[in-house]
């Protein structure tokens, strides 16, 4: 039998390089796009991705037929990956390998093209020393197979803006000035920066984010746009300490709402006086956003909780653990205690046993040869790694077993919920 894919060629290309090959670039951006069924690129187009890539960092991997009838420029399975950084909880941040771009042509599915271009991807990340992975799905059974759980949930909600929307206590000392989103941009990336280091389940946000909240250009609607709209808070000594992005709909009619494209704020009443702007504008009654927590600050100081419904709820954030002793070390614990762990890890990273022992909130992880207490899979370990599902939960659904498992619940079963506002 043939090796799998000698018919192909594997290569990995690196936008930010200057000597890297334009063409074989600009066949992978068309690649990706037919593979998302998004429109092809324009010069242009191809020159902006390529900047925002190429200041991550990204590191393309693709596969490319020999050339038959076509020129062989355009891969059949494109896979992109970068570092970046995620906050574990408990303030702290580790590096993150971030992966995106994800497609395999219809020619080539299902003949372990994504297998092949993740195993390689990951062990990159392993030599590159990125302790955990993360993704944003399109399909939640495409991942679990190679170790990602989904570990942050959000909701997009719809609030009633109307007569019933009133928030409890809102003593604010601060103002409020609307600015153009590109004057808005060097306050809203700090301020981001600052909502990274204090939010479990932030996750730091690629080079593109900058095109998108200044509303140089929509890559959904391949123009700029136009109807992007900033506030900042500032706190009463005039310092910036809070931002919200949104979009009328232009609806200006019955279904007139505000999409809220960000939020961010230092302070809870920065926080609530933003949403208080937002929900004051006139002429409209409905603020949509696809971004909420599944349980927030704005849900609990709104004195009628019933003026949110939530639309949709999703997984946000696809996680996995590749250096479990670093993961695990980093990341807050709930009670002392000691387990033996034994990981089923199907591509190896995490397989095997390790000896977990907490003590005053932290965690030192060793193997060991010891009988395991716990058993649990490498999907399970990343849906539960940030605290958006309790062990014990998974442990009542048989997904976390053996007779150490209510102890292990207890060590790693705590606050707060972790929130992703960044997709990529
Ligand atoms: C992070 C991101 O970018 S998310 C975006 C994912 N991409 C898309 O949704 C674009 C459209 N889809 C595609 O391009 C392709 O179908 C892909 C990339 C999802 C899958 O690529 P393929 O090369 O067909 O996957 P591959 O053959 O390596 O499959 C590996 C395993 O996953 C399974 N699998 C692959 N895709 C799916 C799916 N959509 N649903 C369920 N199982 C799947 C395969 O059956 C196989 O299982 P096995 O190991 O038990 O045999």
């Amino acid at each position: 039998m043939s090796e799998p894919h000698a018919d192909l060629t594997f290569r990995t290309l690196e936008p930010g390089d200057e000597g890297a090959d334009a063409a074989l670039l600009r066949g992978w951006l068309e690649g990706l796009s037919r593979g998302f069924h998004d429109s092809r690129n324009d010069d242009a187009e191809f020159d902006r991705w390529r900047k925002h890539a190429g200041r991550d960092g990204a590191v393309l991997r693709g596969a490319w037929p020999a050339a038959r009838v076509a020129g062989g420029t355009l891969p059949v399975g494109t896979f992109a990956s970068w570092a970046g950084e995620l906050n574990v909880g408990g303030g702290r941040t580790l590096g993150l390998h971030m992966i995106s771009d994800v497609t395999v042509a219809p020619t080539h599915r299902r003949q372990g093209l994504l297998r092949r271009l993740m195993t390689d991807d990951l062990d990159h990340a392993v030599a590159q020393g990125r302790p955990v992975a993360a993704l944003t799905a399109t399909e939640g059974s495409i991942y679990g197979r190679f170790g990602f759980g989904p570990a942050v949930r959000g909701r997009r909600v719809e609030i009633d803006t109307g007569a019933h929307f009133g928030l409890r206590d809102l003593d604010d000392p601060g103002s409020l000035e609307m600015v153009e989103p590109t004057e808005a941009w060097p306050h809203v990336r700090e301020v981001f920066g600052r909502h990274l280091q204090a939010t479990r389940g932030a996750v730091s946000r690629p080079s593109f984010y900058e095109m998108f909240l200044t509303g140089e250009y929509d890559w959904d609607k391949g123009a700029p746009d136009k109807m992007l709209r900033a506030v900042l808070h500032l706190d009463a000594a005039g310092a910036v300490d809070g931002y919200a992005l949104f979009r009328h709909n232009g609806d200006h009619r019955k279904d007139a709402a505000v999409e809220l494209v960000d939020l961010a704020a230092d302070t809870t009443s920065s926080y609530l006086r933003l949403w208080r702007f937002v929900a004051d504008i006139d002429l409209v009654e409905k603020v949509r956003w696809g971004r909420s927590p599944l349980l927030g600050t704005l849900d609990l100081a709104l004195v009628d909780p019933r003026v949110v419904t939530t639309t949709a709820l999703h997984d946000t954030l696809w996680v996995r653990v590749l250096d479990l002793p670093v993961a695990l070390e980093a990341r807050p614990w709930h009670a002392d205690g000691d387990v033996v762990l034994d990981v089923d890890d199907a591509l190896g990273h995490t397989s095997g046993r390790w000896r977990v022992t907490t003590s005053g909130g932290a965690a030192t992880v060793r193997r060991t040869d010891d009988a395991a207490d716990v058993r649990l899979s490498a999907e399970s370990l990343g849906q539960l790694y940030l605290g958006d599902v309790d062990a014990a939960d998974l442990a009542v659904a048989g997904r976390v077993t053996g007779a150490g498992a209510d102890a292990f619940a207890a060590m790693a079963d705590g606050g707060p919920t972790p929130w992703c506002t960044t997709g990529f």
